[in-house]
């Protein structure tokens, strides 16, 4: 951990105490890039995301040694703060304990883990299984020891109410705060009136921490808008895939015509063009653009390649 890193431990901590805010996922640096271009103050390493990005589901195949190389880079690509997916922990205390140190050590700052089992699977599916209560806060107590700087952040998620019910899910993230947790994540409500009541069970158990809520798309939870979540008590809404799968609908329907017409000439004004790309990327081409390589409707000579 540098003094760069616990400026972004610092800034999160901040942010999420003071209001609500959008946290979109980035399934690499670029994406992190225009995600901080676009004016996000925080930033998303999804675990469903980086899976997908590598041909593999979501169902806990990758390492932490995958992850941390990757959420790093993702996390040095920008100035805001990144908070990493760390699913289960990779195993019991002792690797939430090495996570800890492994994401603080690549400039996150902070990481979410989970009550399920190893072999995890998306939160918003059938079928999951839990860890008992005592082994998941045993792993945040864990991490909570492990870090070095003490305003990395812990997330703490819950998976219970698709598994045991609404009621274990506020018990449940009321012992992962006494163990130490920083914010709590209740994983697949179902409705908005679940995120309220669970907000105001947690704040009537005596916690303050931060709520952090998840607007992944086509799972259990109805899609609500940050400033729904900012009124029913919510600082922090991840938004895990949504610029992944938009991507992916835009790269199929790119690739369905460009088989069908041999030619992407159709496509330009989709495309961020040559020059905006080397924006968004820093990189200062001494020739400057050239001319034919800006986008104009109407020619369809882009780039000189
Ligand atoms: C938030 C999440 O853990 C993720 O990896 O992004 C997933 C998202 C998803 O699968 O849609 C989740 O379990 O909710
Ligand atoms: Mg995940």
């Amino acid at each position: 951990m540098d003094h760069k890193g616990q400026m972004k431990t610092s800034r999160l901590r901040e942010l999420l105490g003071t209001r609500t805010i959008a946290i979109p996922g980035a399934f690499n640096a670029l994406i992190a890039m225009q995600i901080e271009r676009a004016g996000y103050e925080a930033l998303y390493v999804s675990g469903a995301a980086l899976s997908a990005c590598r041909g593999i589901p979501d169902i806990g195949l990758l390492t932490l040694t995958d992850v941390t190389a990757e959420a790093g880079r993702i996390a040095q690509a920008v100035s805001i703060p990144t908070i990493v997916d760390a699913d289960t922990g990779y195993g019991g205390p002792q690797a939430a304990a090495e996570a800890a140190t492994a994401f603080e050590e690549a400039g996150l700052a902070g990481m979410q883990i989970e009550d399920q089992e190893e072999a995890k699977k998306c939160g918003h599916l059938p079928g999951k299984r839990l860890v008992p209560v005592a082994d998941m806060a045993a792993k945040i107590e864990a991490a909570v020891h492990a870090r070095r700087d003490p305003n990395f952040l812990i997330v703490a998620r819950t998976d219970a109410r698709g598994v045991e019910g609404f009621d274990a899910a506020v018990r449940r993230a009321l012992t992962y705060a006494e163990a130490g947790a920083d914010a709590l994540f209740p994983e697949a409500l179902e409705s908005a009136h679940e995120f309220g009541t669970f907000a105001s069970e947690i704040r009537k158990g005596g916690v303050t921490l931060p709520l952090i809520a998840n607007m992944t798309e086509f799972g259990k939870t109805p899609l609500l808008s940050v400033t729904e979540f900012e009124s029913l008590g919510y600082r922090g809404v991840l938004f895990p895939v949504t610029a992944l799968r938009t991507a992916l609908r835009a790269i199929e329907a790119l690739l369905a015509e460009l088989k069908l017409f041999g030619t992407q000439r159709d496509w330009l004004h989709h495309m961020m063009t040559r020059q905006e790309l080397y924006n968004l990327l820093g990189y200062i081409n001494s020739q400057g653009p050239q001319e034919g390589e800006r986008y104009e409707p109407g020619h369809e000579r882009v780039s000189r390649d």
